[in-house]
């Protein structure tokens, strides 16, 4: 059943990790490394199943794949996911046991922040493997990627509001942001520096107060998000949110934000491109997280992480233009130019060494 599986999902290798006396309970996910090391972060969430938390992370870590391939890094795809409630359950001992799983694959995988780790917990991680980035910038690492996940969102609703609407002036529209966290509160400031009207909500009311108060955003409730009437609907939560029941409710003539997965499935997908709302390709749009700290493995630098991040725009021209060209859905495009680009490059001869990480820059033993 499970190999059954991850032969539809096209995955190299799957590790569960346990450690009894840490509480660890952990899967990482290598989907293809054609590219070069499995990079994607890392997950902590309380899975109401085992079967969720696999299913998760194989979701993820495909996307990640796709997300490298487009965003043009040398790199393939992964993800883990840690079972457990991230306001309860966290430990020193935890993140060093995961880190210990991460260390034993060698490089093949390299784990970075998720939902619900921050860069904290990567300090752990650090003390038993190097196969970790987004680690704080003391040690020589890029820190938080969330603000260029933000920035990099920001870049690719510019060519989406271009292609929809003929401008790109992010304060002539308005916005129902759903989530609020590293990366949510962030792309809410970056909307409203650029005038726009924004509606929000979150499961956690401090953070939606936070939206209101700083930013001046209208707080809905968990529900009402998508009913609101908003020209663009941005998932920065939990994926999934675009489904049979709420499309029909959305007013929104574009979808584009930070969350990973956020189609159902792929038939919702087509029934967006038929309902004239052009969505943009999650991993196509929040890829900025990974380009930043991807940069850690050639040692990081911020003006190159800022050019990196504007990229994205071109990416989601060159997706739309595809679209066009070949009469279908945009998700269906964004597919196609990373299963053109990894097929093209997996069939090089890459000069060893070319795709691996170095981590030139990084400080050991600072801890
Ligand atoms: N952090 C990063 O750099 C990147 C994050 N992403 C994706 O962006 C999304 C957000 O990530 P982060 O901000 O890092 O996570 P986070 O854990 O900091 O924030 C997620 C927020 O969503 C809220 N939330 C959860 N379920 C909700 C619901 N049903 N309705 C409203 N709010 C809900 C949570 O309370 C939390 O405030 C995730 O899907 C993540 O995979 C993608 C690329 C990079
Ligand atoms: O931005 C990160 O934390 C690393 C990449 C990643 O996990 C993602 O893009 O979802």
């Amino acid at each position: 059943m499970i190999f059954e599986t991850l032969d539809t999902f096209g995955h190299e290798q799957v590790v569960f990790c346990h450690n009894k006396d840490a509480g660890l309970k952990a899967i990482i996910a290598i989907h293809n490394t054609v590219l070069g090391p499995a990079l994607g972060g890392t997950r902590m969430w309380p899975y109401k199943t085992e079967a969720d938390a696999l299913n998760d992370v194989l979701r993820l870590s495909r996307g990640m794949t796709y997300k490298n391939a487009v965003a043009g890094l040398n790199i393939g795809g992964g993800k883990a996911v840690i079972i457990g409630d991230p306001a309860t359950d966290k430990s020193e001992a935890l993140f060093r046991a995961f880190g210990q799983f991460v260390e034993a694959l060698g490089g093949r995988y390299i784990t970075a922040e998720d939902v619900g780790i921050d860069v904290n917990d990567m300090e752990y991680v650090y003390r038993e493997t190097e196969y970790v980035t987004g680690v704080h910038q003391v040690h020589g690492g890029s820190g938080d990627p969330s603000p260029f996940t933000a920035y990099g969102t920001l870049q690719g609703l510019m060519a989406t509001l271009n292609k929809r609407f003929g401008d790109e002036e992010v304060g002539k529209y308005s916005y129902s942001v759903q989530g609020l966290g590293h990366v949510g509160m962030e792309y809410v400031k970056l909307l409203k520096e650029r005038g726009a009207k924004i509606f929000v909500t979150d499961i956690n009311k401090g953070l939606v107060d936070k939206a209101v108060s700083e930013y001046g955003a209208e707080a809905v409730s968990l529900d009402e998000i998508y009913d609101v009437p908003a020209d663009v609907y941005s998932p920065c939560a939990l994926g999934g949110t675009v489904n049979e029941q709420t499309l029909p409710r959305l007013k929104a003539k574009i979808i584009c934000g930070a969350a990973n997965n956020q189609l159902a499935n792929n038939a919702i997908g087509d029934e967006v491109a038929k309902r004239g709302i052009l969505y943009a390709p999650d991993y196509a749009v929040n890829a900025g997280g990974v380009m930043n700290v991807a940069l850690e493995l050639d040692g990081y630098n911020r003006e190159r992480a800022m050019r990196m991040m504007r990229t994205i725009y071109h990416n989601l021209a060159r997706i739309y233009e595809i679209a066009e060209r070949d009469a279908i859905p945009t998700y269906r495009a964004a597919d196609r130019l990373a299963e053109e680009r990894i097929s093209a490059i997996g069939k090089l001869k890459l000069p060893l060494g070319r795709s691996q990480p170095r981590f030139q820059g990084r400080i050991r033993g600072g801890h």
